[in-house]
């Protein structure tokens, strides 16, 4: 059932219509590219060969790969065990986790991307550390252990998290922890999110609409680490970006693979700002399934949003954009968001 409401679509993205770009998969053309694959064993030994691995991926794709990140295929396996059972529950459960504007709370078929101005066929139940989610955690009678449990994988996001932060804060000439204290997940206001996704099984024989699973866009935030399983594929990236100020997009997709062990993860428009456009925040999407091919399957994924906290100052080494603050930040962002939304619809109606 989709839901009426049209969604602010307040979520961690940047969607950008553009030509070729429609997610009609049909019109879709691929390119190869290499997204760089980075291992993180031994972090302390090799933090300067790490260093240099992920600036020339932030710099060049904007996307790249963990792997040695030091958590497990078991960790991983269990959080997307648990994910399961949340929406195994019945709607009306989850229903009393909404979502709200602070990117917390459960949410159906109600993200509309301004790229394809329609719903994504998914839902989503997105997690913080601090008070936003006050009330918003599923209750224990509902699902025993579920907040303990996301609590613990989330600390291990968050530790691999400051690794790279600690890595690029090196990169851009900050000190080495400044990054990871605008993004401390320990203060109130933090506004870190770990999102999980449900993507709905779709029909393979086309019963003429397309089934939009995340509609193209740029993420919103610093970094976004992506966990996904072994054959539940349909993440394709198109680097396009150049400045973080202006709508931009190519026209050439790259799939790729899902593997339950790696980490996928891309720069956001934050890190983007926060670089002066130096990294590269890169368009993605999770395919509409069209072609023999192309996986129709339930489709799970993990995405954990490094967010500022609200009053962490934010301006690159160069001072090419003005200070904000990470409210005004996301802020800004969610607006951006919202007025690309009405515009996609107004057009779309006098279509
Ligand atoms: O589910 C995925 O693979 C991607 C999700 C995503 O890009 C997002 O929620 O911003
Ligand atoms: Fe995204």
């Amino acid at each position: 059932m989709r839901s009426p409401t049209p969604f602010l679509s307040a979520l961690p993205s940047h969607p950008r219509p553009g030509p070729g770009c429609t997610d009609m998969a049909s019109q879709t053309r691929y390119v190869d590219r290499v997204i760089p694959c980075i291992s993180m064993h031994d972090f302390e030994d090799r933090i300067d060969e790490i260093t240099d691995q992920l600036i020339q991926a932030a710099e060049n794709v904007g996307f790249f790969t963990l792997i040695g990140h030091g958590i497990s295929k078991e960790h991983i396996d269990s959080m997307f065990a648990i994910s399961k059972t949340f929406f195994d529950l019945p709607d009306d459960v989850k229903a009393t986790v909404p979502w709200n504007p602070n990117n917390v709370g459960w949410e159906k078929n109600s993200q509309i991307r301004p790229s394809t101005g329609q719903p994504d066929s998914k839902e989503s139940y997105q997690l913080q550390f601090g008070e936003n989610m006050n009330d918003l955690w599923v209750k224990y009678d509902d699902l025993p252990g579920f907040r303990t449990a996301s609590l613990d994988f989330m600390n291990r996001v968050q530790q691999v998290s400051e690794c790279l932060m600690l890595c690029f804060a090196r990169g851009l000439g900050f000190p080495e922890r400044f990054f990871i204290e605008c993004h401390g997940i320990s203060r109130p206001n933090s506004q870190t999110t770990m999102r999980l996704l449900h993507y709905f099984a779709l029909p393979e024989v086309s019963d003429g609409k397309v089934y939009h699973r995340a509609g193209a866009h740029a993420d919103w935030d610093f970094l976004t680490l992506l966990f996904q399983r072994d054959g539940q594929d349909g993440l394709e990236i198109c680097p396009g970006r150049e400045v973080v100020t202006e709508f931009g997009i190519g026209d050439g997709w790259t799939k790729l693979k899902a593997r339950t062990g790696e980490i996928v993860c891309n720069i956001g428009d934050l890190l983007m700002s926060w670089s002066d456009d130096r990294f590269k925040s890169t368009f993605h999407r999770v395919k509409a399934p069209c072609k023999p091919g192309d996986y129709f399957g339930d489709r799970y994924s993990i995405a954990y949003f490094n967010q500022p906290c609200k009053d962490s100052l934010i301006q690159g080494p160069s001072k090419k954009y003005p200070m904000v603050t990470g409210a005004q930040f996301t802020d800004t962002a969610m607006k951006r968001n919202f007025a690309a939304l009405q515009e996609k619809l107004k057009t779309a109606a006098a279509a």
